[in-house]
């Protein structure tokens, strides 16, 4: 599905281009009649394209970067389920020496003994819960210094918020937001040192959520905790570039894990229709993205389709290493805000249809 809407995406701008040229080609063939002069107007049409992208060639900022994972010291967060713990028997697999961290020991282990079938790898397990600043200094001790941290652990009650309980709403921004920046509040100094000291790029990778990007109904706090995430994410990068460390922020859409499959017994009839219309992703392919786009230093990882017009759409101030995506973000932020009014259009009459069948019945 992603290479997919990779492919897609591509299609799209070479549909453009060769639009826009056989437009070019034909109308300079009628109006100048010879080829010289058509060229002439080809190259005129073409030229504020190609200089875009070597202005932005020469602007994008952080420079690109290659983050190597084979020997290197992974920390998965919520590496016992789900999206961690594919995330982790992916490292794993990879020549990496890997580390997961959760509160429940009994799924550590579980999680330990699995990868260490699939992969033959004995990977590290670390219980703490990362709401406690003090357990997770304690967990980071005790471990080898962090060349990657990734920072996957997220809790989901999705309820609307007059029903939701402050509990449950601090429990989501204390497990979601607090505890990434317990993460790597305990992690960054030896972090530091210890790029310093091999000279190789380290990572902090931090897994929102496609609804850290644009809020719906039943996510109030869930959606909070996540778009906080990217605050966070966006000013820490200005923090640490200098200190060789890039931040990856990924927003995987509905994906295949047990944290989903709880999800499912509570979530409100319409957060259904809106989250689930794009169909689940399997963990595996969600962080086979998540490593793809760590090890390439990407600030934004979009995991599907729907994911590539989320990230256009919500781009904003974002860093941005890829010139050429930087020139799809020109091009598409427009064209995907009239996409995003469609989408809150159908998004409004669900919820206008919901409530008046609500009140005949
Ligand atoms: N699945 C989905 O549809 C989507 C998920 N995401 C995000 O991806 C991430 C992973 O989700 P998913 O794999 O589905 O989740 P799961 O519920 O399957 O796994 C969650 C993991 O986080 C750990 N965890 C939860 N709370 C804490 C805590 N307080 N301290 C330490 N570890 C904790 C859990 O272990 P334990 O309970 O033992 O602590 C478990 O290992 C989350 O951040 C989620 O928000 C984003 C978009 C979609
Ligand atoms: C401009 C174009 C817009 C394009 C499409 C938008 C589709 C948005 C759907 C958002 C779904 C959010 C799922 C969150 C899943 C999640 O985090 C959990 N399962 C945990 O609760």
């Amino acid at each position: 599905m992603c290479v997919i809407s990779n492919l897609v995406l591509r299609q799209l701008c070479a549909g453009f281009y060769s639009t826009s040229t056989a437009v070019s080609l034909s109308l300079s063939l009628s109006l100048a009649g010879g080829s010289m002069a058509s060229l002439f107007f080809l190259f005129l049409l073409l030229l504020p394209f190609a200089i875009l992208l070597l202005v932005l060639a020469a602007i994008v900022r952080p420079r690109p970067v290659r983050i190597p994972l084979k020997g290197r010291h992974v920390l998965v967060t919520g590496g016992s389920s789900g999206i961690g713990l594919a995330l982790a028997l992916r490292a794993a697999a990879e020549g990496a020496r890997v580390t997961i961290l959760a509160r429940d020991p009994s799924r550590l282990q579980d999680a330990r003994d699995a990868i260490l079938l699939a992969t033959g790898v004995d990977v590290t397990i670390l219980a703490a819960d990362v709401r406690d600043p003090e357990a997770v200094c304690r967990a980071l001790e005790a471990a080898d210094p962090v060349d990657v941290l990734v920072c996957n652990h997220g809790v989901f009650l999705p309820q609307e918020l007059e029903r939701q309980s402050l509990e449950e709403v601090r429990f989501m921004v204390e497990v979601n937001l607090m505890g990434t920046f317990h993460l790597i509040k305990a992690s960054l100094p030896t972090m530091k040192q210890r790029a310093k000291e091999s000279g190789l790029p380290a990572s902090i990778a931090i897994v929102s959520s496609q609804a850290g990007q644009v809020g719906i109904y039943g996510y109030t706090a869930y959606s909070a905790s996540k778009f906080g995430l990217r605050g966070l994410a966006e000013a820490l990068q200005h923090e640490v570039i200098a200190d060789n460390i890039h931040i990856t922020l990924v927003f995987p859409p509905d994906t295949d894990t047990p944290g989903l499959a709880e999800e499912h017994k509570r979530r409100p009839e319409i957060t259904k229709v809106i989250a689930g219309s794009q169909g689940g992703m399997k963990a595996d392919d969600v962080a086979k993205k998540a490593l793809n786009g760590i090890k390439s230093g990407q600030f934004v990882v979009a995991c599907n389709f729907e994911g590539y017009l989320l990230h256009v759409a919500t781009v904003g101030l974002s860093p941005q290493r890829s010139y050429f995506m930087a020139f799809v973000e020109i091009l598409g932020v427009g064209f995907m805000r009239f996409v995003a009014l469609c989408y809150q259009w159908s998004w409004f009459t669900s919820i206008e249809k919901w409530h008046a069948k609500m009140k005949s019945s």
